[in-house]
């Protein structure tokens, strides 16, 4: 077949990460496309939310072992160092083994159905609901009813003077390291830099981390993000306020790397974690007509339509909150909308709540302080310390053991005084992405702070009592 034969579908779908998850069932009378460049399951499964999450939960094990003998359990720490140390061959083959096989399950099962096509390859856009497939066996052209843009971010690597000659990974090349390196320098301190710090540094990597703002986690809120700070830098070696300003090659083949503070550093390797950009811009999008900004993300009504019809995008693509339960709803979402023209449902992007998997764990939902006080706000501000309830006992060494990455964490609550609404709920410690779920709940339906620690019970010595107990004291400040 030429390029410029070109088959229609019904529907194509560019991007097997969560794009994959619309097509069910439901659009077998459909002659279905899915264009995809790399494995099935996109970054979340392949690069990103899944292999970090199992190399955290390692790296979780490593830490709680360190402050073991502190609470009079013997974990064999000598001279602060873990004696028993992380096998990375073992962790990697562990954690790729069971990737990779998801990965290979998806593509296969959907080689398997009769109304779908799986196309290899990178698509791009060369008319309106018209694309060209760079396969290996050549382009292919489609054409089709319906278009959904599910082609995601990928990390971001600045153009600092000799950072491309010196040994540097993303969090796309991290997760499959063949062998640890001794020493590693972490750029950036947002999620992905300060989860695979906590992650290296847990598994034994010399880090140093290089955040350009003046404490990690910036977006958090302030406390929060100066906690996770203070708690880093019991870990590994944390630069604040400074950027990278050139990089390079030693004869040995590792980096010196100058910052911007006149400081000069030597690593075997650099991690390079300063964000994220969306993959619109290779798609061509003005050639289908498809509005996108300057960053190429793609404009998005709030049904996940963009400004062709027929086209749609989701999740990374089109999103300013890159983050997987986003582009699960809106996936969900831009299904339903194909499912039922007439029927259109909208996205619900108010309360996004997002977690960060370090040491300690953080969870947001809703305004920082500062964003609240920036609103004008007449905010109630409640905050209770894990330590001030039984279970921050339990996790105490002694009375003022307050280790950040122990009971030293804490549930700040914000609740504006002209509704009596909670309007931003920060957890930081133990298990906050969990704690946070019935605050979640309270700001995304809109429940009166009044009452709601009255109104059910809260299970004794369980950790989520120092929310039953924050919430008490922002009912106070109410008052
Ligand atoms: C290290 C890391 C950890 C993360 N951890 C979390 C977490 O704990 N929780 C959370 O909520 N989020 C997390 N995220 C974010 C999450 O992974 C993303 O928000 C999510 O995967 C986005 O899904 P998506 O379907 O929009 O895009 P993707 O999963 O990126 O899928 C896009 C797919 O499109 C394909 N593609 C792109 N362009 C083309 C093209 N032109 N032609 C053909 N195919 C194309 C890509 O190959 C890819 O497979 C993490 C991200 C990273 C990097
Ligand atoms: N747990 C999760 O949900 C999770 C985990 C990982 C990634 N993600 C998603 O991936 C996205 C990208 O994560 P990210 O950490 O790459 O980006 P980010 O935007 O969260 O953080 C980047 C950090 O790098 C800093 N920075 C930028 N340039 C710098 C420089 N030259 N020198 C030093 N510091 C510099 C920024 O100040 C910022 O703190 C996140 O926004 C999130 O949506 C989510």
């Amino acid at each position: 077949m030429s390029a410029q034969d070109a088959t229609h579908y019904d529907l194509v779908v560019v991007g097997a990460g969560s794009g994959n998850t619309i097509v069910d069932d439901r659009f077998s009378h459909l002659r279905v496309a899915i264009v995809e460049r790399g494995p099935f399951g996109g970054t979340c499964v392949n690069r990103g939310c899944i292999p970090s999450k199992m190399y955290v939960h390692a790296a979780e094990l490593a830490t709680s072992a360190l402050r073991g003998p502190a609470l009079g359990v013997a974990t064999g720490l000598e001279n602060g160092a873990l004696q028993a140390g992380a096998r990375w061959s073992q962790l990697r083959e562990r954690v790729l083994g069971r990737i990779d096989q998801v990965a290979a399950d998806g593509e296969e099962y959907r080689r398997g159905l009769d109304f779908v096509d799986v196309l290899t390859g990178t698509a791009r856009f060369t008319g309106p609901r018209r694309l060209v497939v760079e396969t290996e066996e050549g382009e292919r052209t489609l054409t089709a009813d319906q278009v959904v843009l599910a082609t995601g971010s990928r990390p971001v690597v600045p153009d600092v003077p000799g950072l491309h000659d010196v040994p540097h990974l993303t969090s796309d090349t991290v997760m499959r390291l063949e062998e640890l390196p001794r020493r590693i320098v972490v750029l950036g301190g947002g999620y992905v830099g300060t989860e695979l710090a906590h992650v290296l540094s847990g598994l034994g990597v010399a880090v140093l981390q290089v955040e350009g703002e003046d404490r990690l986690l910036s977006n958090q809120d302030r406390e929060v993000g100066e906690l996770v700070s203070r708690a880093a830098a019991q870990r590994w070696e944390v630069r604040l306020g400074v950027r990278l300003a050139e990089a390079h090659r030693t004869p040995d083949g590792s980096a010196e790397l100058r910052l911007d503070d006149g400081s000069v550093v030597h690593t075997d390797l650099v991690l390079v974690a300063v964000g994220r950009r969306p993959n619109g811009d290779q798609l061509d999008l003005d050639a289908g007509g498809v509005a996108a900004d300057d960053t190429g993300l793609i404009e998005v009504d709030e049904h996940q339509r963009t400004s062709v019809e027929g086209v749609w995008a989701l999740g990374d693509a089109s999103s300013t909150q890159p983050l997987k339960h986003v582009a699960n709803q809106d996936a969900r979402v831009v299904q339903h909308n194909l499912l039922h023209p007439d029927d259109l449902v909208v996205s619900d992007h108010r309360h996004v709540p997002n977690a960060v998997f370090t040491e300690p764990q953080v969870a947001a939902v809703g305004l920082t302080e500062e964003q609240a006080r920036e609103q004008g706000l007449d905010l109630a501000v409640a905050r209770q310390d894990v330590a001030d309830t039984a279970y921050g006992w339990a996790l105490q060494a002694d009375p003022d053991d307050d280790a950040p990455s122990g009971p030293g964490g804490f549930v700040k609550l914000l609740a504006d005084r002209s509704t009596g609404l909670l309007v931003g709920a920060h957890v930081v410690g133990p298990m906050a992405a969990t704690l946070i779920q019935p605050l979640i709940q309270a700001i995304s339906n809109d429940v009166a702070v009044r009452g709601l620690a009255r109104s059910q019970y809260w299970i004794h010595p369980a950790p989520t009592e120092v929310v039953e107990t924050a919430l008490l004291a922002l009912e106070e400040e109410l008052s």
